[in-house]
């Protein structure tokens, strides 16, 4: 593809290097092939410009960089105001074709669900469906294990090529706040959007909490066209900020929740493993029943609903597939019991918030004790570790903090900083370890949640990740306890 191409519209200035043809397109020097577009990006460690001698010594036909750069390059060399958005609209052009319906879902927790939930919905409409997220890429036929929330745009835009080219009409993805902040997606053409709620995450990475905010918002006042619609879930702290966020820019506000207007949810009955929620489409009233535990749960469907609703799905048919929700993997998934009863659930749960909803989510269905197992990630926001110690011993009765990938860090340390804040907790470094003792304790009425990895199949200790699935060994611990 010849670089004007590429570039589009925006880009004027491109000198000598308009009439080249690039075979392929890099931000990454490592895997620049010959002929390529290097596109050289300022990144939390590395400044992309220093690679470009590199990317050129392995072919790269031309650079672009940042305007305030000075490179001296033997290949022509593109100056842009911003090298990240650029690169995701030139990987936009360069692999072409998308889904047709594509929507995103942003918020600190609840996305993977969200995008789960609704390919469901549109499946059960009949639509050939895909999900892109933290738990990988699910598409009909397709199965692949994750690594990003929301994949740099050059894999994303080769994914959304492959997954068109199979058929794929319509897909959901996550847009993580350092996916947006990024410009990940700015190249993707969506259709609709939506938030879910914002609470404690990514410290380490943005200075202030309006910042983490703004950085979501750019979902609605950046990428979503004017008057496309925006779902929001209205019971959030935050939910206001967002209703105004979207208002402001042009959007088609969408409310759902107890506040909501678009999907009104005036009753929600709890059972052991499933939940009756009333909702209200305009004059219509659905009884449905999600076969799902967690309060939270409803929250996503309601907003997974108003994303399928409002690309084309019937409202009846929306609620009816509410009925046959399968939630994410590692998301409040009962993994299995002892024959006492007790229950033994693996969640997600690695930020406040999520942590806080999950315990007191099996609360009303728990007689006996409620059992935690948990740690906090190494190389991450520090400062939710004594906030998570403080909201485990608060809501659970028994608390056995554990390791979940220490990465660079000191895993004692990590451990150290959580106890600080959780009286009375137990502390067991093995995570196998640790998952054995909360099922050695379960007795009839109780549950046992072992949170933060949900559907993880590693822990990653220094720079290696060693082979490690929570649901693995709680059901290694029920079979070899035999309880
Ligand atoms: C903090 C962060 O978001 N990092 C992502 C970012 O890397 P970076 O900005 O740190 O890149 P860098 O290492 O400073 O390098 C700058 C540039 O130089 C390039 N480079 C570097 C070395 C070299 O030899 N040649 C070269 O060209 C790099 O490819 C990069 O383009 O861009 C990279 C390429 O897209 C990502 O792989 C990387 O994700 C790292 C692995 C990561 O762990 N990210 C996590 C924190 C993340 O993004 N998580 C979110 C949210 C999860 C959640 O919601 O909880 C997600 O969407 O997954
Ligand atoms: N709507 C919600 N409100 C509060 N907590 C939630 C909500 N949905 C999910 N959770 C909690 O957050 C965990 C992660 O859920 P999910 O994977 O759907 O969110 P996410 O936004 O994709 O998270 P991540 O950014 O880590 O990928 C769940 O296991 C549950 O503990
Ligand atoms: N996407 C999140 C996942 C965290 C999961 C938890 N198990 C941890 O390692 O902290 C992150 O990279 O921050
Ligand atoms: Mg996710």
């Amino acid at each position: 593809m010849k670089i004007t191409d590429l570039a589009g519209p925006e880009i004027s200035d491109l000198g000598n290097a308009s009439a080249i043809e690039v075979g392929g397109i890099s931000a990454d020097s490592r895997t620049v092939n010959k002929g390529d577009l290097f596109v050289a990006v300022h990144g939390s460690r590395n400044d992309g410009t220093a690679y470009v001698a590199d990317a050129i010594a392995r072919g790269a036909a031309a650079v672009v960089v940042g305007r305030e750069a000075h490179v001296e390059a033997s290949v022509p060399v593109i100056a842009v105001d911003e090298p990240r958005r650029f690169l995701a609209l030139a990987a936009a052009r360069f692999f072409a074709r998308q889904p047709q319906t594509m929507v995103a879902v942003t918020g600190t927790a609840g996305k993977t669900s969200v995008a789960s939930f609704t390919r469901q919905i549109w499946a059960h409409a009949g639509h050939a469906a895909a999900m892109i997220g933290t738990t990988g890429v699910t598409a009909p036929g397709r199965e692949d294990y994750g690594s990003l929330t929301t994949p740099d745009p050059v894999s994303l835009h080769k994914l959304l090529a492959e997954l068109a080219d199979a058929g794929v009409t319509h897909a959901a993805m996550e847009a993580s706040s350092h996916g947006l902040d990024q410009a990940r997606l700015d190249g993707v053409r969506l259709s609709a959007a939506a938030f879910t709620n914002l609470g404690r995450d990514h410290m380490d990475y943005h200075p202030t909490v309006e910042h983490y905010m703004a950085a979501k918002m750019r979902l609605f006042d950046t990428l979503l066209p004017r008057g496309a619609p925006a779902v929001i879930f209205a019971d959030d702290e935050w939910s206001n900020a967002a209703i105004k966020a979207a208002g402001d820019a042009g959007l088609d506000v969408r409310t759902v929740g107890r506040k909501g207007a678009y999907l009104t949810l005036k009753r929600v009955e709890h059972f052991r493993h499933k939940q009756m929620a009333e909702v209200h489409i305009g004059d219509d009233i659905y009884e449905v029943h999600i076969p799902l535990a967690g309060d939270f749960q409803i929250a996503n469907a309601l907003v997974a609903a108003g994303l399928a609703m409002s690309t084309g799905v019937s409202a009846k048919t929306a609620m009816a597939a509410l009925g046959h929700l399968i939630g994410a993997s590692g998301r409040l998934e009962l993994v299995g019991h002892a024959k006492n009863g007790a229950l033994a659930y693996v969640d997600y749960a690695h930020k406040p918030d999520a942590l806080e909803n999950v315990l007191s989510s099996v609360r009303p269905f728990t007689s006996g004790r409620v059992i935690v197992v948990f740690g906090c990630g190494g190389d991450r926001d520090k400062g939710k570790r004594p906030i998570m110690g403080e909201i485990a011993t608060r809501l659970a009765d028994v608390v056995i903090v554990t390791d979940d990938n220490p990465r660079s860090e000191v895993p004692e340390v990590i451990r150290s900083e959580i106890m600080a804040a959780a009286k009375g907790a137990m502390e067991i470094g093995d995570r196998a370890a640790a998952i054995r003792a909360g099922v050695a304790m379960l007795s009839a009425g109780d549950t046992l949640i072992v949170a933060g990895k949900g559907h993880e199949e590693g822990q990653t200790i220094g720079s290696e990740t060693l082979p490690f699935s929570d649901h693995a060994e709680v059901r290694k611990a029920l079979e070899e306890l035999d309880l």
